[in-house]
């Protein structure tokens, strides 16, 4: 077939002329920025999908649009490769070009890879492309679609979905189904019935409640929930809040809770020790809170989430008699006493990535049972292929295989998935009896403070030992590691932020005085050492507010 690359000039002069002279990075979930530079980069990344699907096959590719937990006039896109995982990095580095070139260089560069991959653009193209519910989607998913449409490829739009939604539909289509059905219907009913299937008909169970109240952060994770309840029969006890009455991640939502360490506004005052359940804006991350009898705010974050689920699956796996293995991945912002935990009461191995889903799904792969989470709470469990089969074999004859069997059927492997990890997380809390407090219990967190500092280029700043050590500029580590020696249980470390234009600082000591000093120090130094925007970053006098 043959495909007029000329057309694609015309079309994006005329349509989605390129409108941002700034360059933009594919960082830690795609392209990332304010919505209204952003229709010629989801032309090019129509464009990009389209090629990618031709490379592969015809494959499926997804498509989503979204700014996740960022404020309201930012939106952003990225791409989901054919098994659910986030675009492998050589083609990073081709979206980057490709949306960074002029108009007029972009048929030539779009030859250009045609010809350096050798695709063949006979070839059959499949896209699926979904959006969140920011009122600039329709208008960035139109673009995108023109994008596939402009090369010839099909395209699939599926509305407005969650992230999790869009990676479950990719998955489920490229296995022919035998993931469940690549429907929203199809989504649902595989999450629930295996949900109600585990739980059985005694909701309540020891000091589990079914009673939570979940923050949907005004996103699409608030409209999923209630058509999840719809169909739920009071097999959960759940209302629903910030139901997109206010801004999209305005004081609300799983990154709100987590970065401020409060619960979100909107929500109803509870009874003491309720579960409150806050997801973000394209629900792919979940952290659960409640107020305890004195008023005292308590945050479980994907820390906890993972030690939870890990301690659970661990010991369904000997019940079921199964030689697997299972590990948990983390990132540098894991909390030092999760990390603790694992290793001395759980003993698991436990590995640390660079931040960034790709990064701790690829680490989870390595293991028969998979566990990753950030601590921000996003996160999933994978099982490997000679898992699911032992367990399938199993489950013919042993109970635990059979719950087991149906565990997997209530996670979303192909990503972290706010509801779906709920669910996955009230199914232990059941099984165990439990309340918050039983689970808080089960280690203390180290206090810790996360800041951002602004720099002219936050790409000084370069890292290794998965971004636990700085590299440049010179003498920053060093710096940084003077201050931490100060601090009983200290640690810090700083990276630049892949989806904003900051420099990230995370502290935790043994104290909240000393986090916060700590923070703040190495914050200072950054900003000193990093070419700091502004005024040096110092601690505010109540010790109480964070950026
Ligand atoms: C400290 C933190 O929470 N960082 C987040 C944030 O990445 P940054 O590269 O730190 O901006 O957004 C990512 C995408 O949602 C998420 O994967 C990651 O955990
Ligand atoms: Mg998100």
């Amino acid at each position: 077939m043959a495909v007029n690359l000329r057309a694609l000039y015309a079309f994006a002069r005329e349509m989605y002329p390129k409108k941002n002279p700034n360059p933009i990075q594919y960082g830690t979930a795609g392209f990332r920025g304010d919505a209204k530079y952003l229709d010629s980069v989801m032309y090019r990344m129509g464009v990009l999908a389209c090629l990618r699907s031709r490379f592969l096959d015809g494959k499926v590719i997804g498509v989503m649009i979204t700014a996740s937990h960022n404020p309201e006039p930012d939106n952003g896109v990225k791409l989901i490769d054919p098994q659910g995982e986030m675009l492998v990095g050589s083609w990073e580095e081709i979206a980057t070009k490709l949306v960074n070139v002029s108009d007029k260089e972009l048929e030539a560069t779009v030859a250009g890879i045609i010809e350096d991959l050798g695709i063949d653009i006979g070839k059959k193209s499949n896209v699926y492309v979904g959006m969140d519910n920011r009122y600039h989607s329709p208008q960035l998913l139109k673009a995108v679609c023109d994008g596939v449409l402009s090369l010839k490829g099909n395209v699939k739009e599926f509305g407005i979905v969650t992230t999790p939604m869009m990676h479950f539909y990719v998955v489920a289509q490229n296995t022919s189904k035998a993931y469940g059905l690549p429907t929203e219907e199809g989504y649902y009913t595989k999450l629930i019935t295996a949900f109600e299937k585990i739980r059985g008909t005694k909701l309540e169970k020891g000091n589990y409640k079914n009673k939570i109240v979940f923050d949907g952060a005004n996103g699409v994770g608030a409209r999923k929930m209630l058509q999840f309840l719809k169909r739920m029969n009071g097999s959960l006890n759940c209302e629903v809040f910030n139901k997109g009455e206010g801004k999209i991640n305005h004081e609300c939502g799983a990154d709100f809770v987590k970065v401020q360490q409060k619960p979100s506004s909107g929500l109803p005052i509870t009874e003491p020790n309720t579960r409150c359940v806050s997801v973000d804006g394209d629900a792919d991350r979940v952290v659960y809170f409640f107020t305890d009898e004195n008023g005292q705010f308590n945050l479980l974050d994907g820390d906890r989430i993972a030690t939870l689920i890990a301690d659970y699956l661990m010991d369904l796996v000997r019940k079921c008699g199964l030689d697997l293995n299972l590990g948990i991945v983390q990132t540098a912002y894991a909390n030092g006493a999760s990390t603790d935990y694992i290793v001395q009461k759980l003993k698991v191995p436990v590995a640390c990535v660079p931040t960034g889903v790709k990064h701790l799904h690829h680490k989870a792969q390595e293991y028969d049972i998979g566990v990753y989470f950030e601590a921000n709470g996003h996160g999933t469990i994978v099982f490997s292929a000679k898992a699911k089969e032992m367990i399938r074999k199993s489950a013919e004859t042993n109970e635990s295989s059979a719950t087991l069997l149906n565990v997997i059927d209530v996670i979303n492997e192909t990503v972290g998935d706010a509801i779906s990890d709920m669910l996955l997380i009230e199914t232990i809390l059941h099984s165990k009896g439990w309340d918050v407090k039983d689970w808080l219990n089960t280690y203390v967190d180290l206090p810790n403070l996360l800041l951002k500092v602004k720099v002219q280029d936050r790409n000084c700043i370069t890292t290794t030992n998965a971004e636990r050590t700085c590299v440049t500029p010179n003498g920053l580590q060093e710096g940084l590691d003077k201050i931490v020696a100060n601090y009983q249980r200290g640690r810090s470390f700083v990276r630049p932020s892949g989806t904003e234009d900051v420099v990230r600082v995370y502290a935790e000591a043994a104290s909240r005085e000393d986090a916060e000093l700590l923070a703040y120090e190495v914050a200072a130094l950054v900003h000193k050492l990093a070419g700091g925007v502004g005024e040096v970053p110092t601690l505010p006098p109540k010790h109480n507010s964070h950026i």
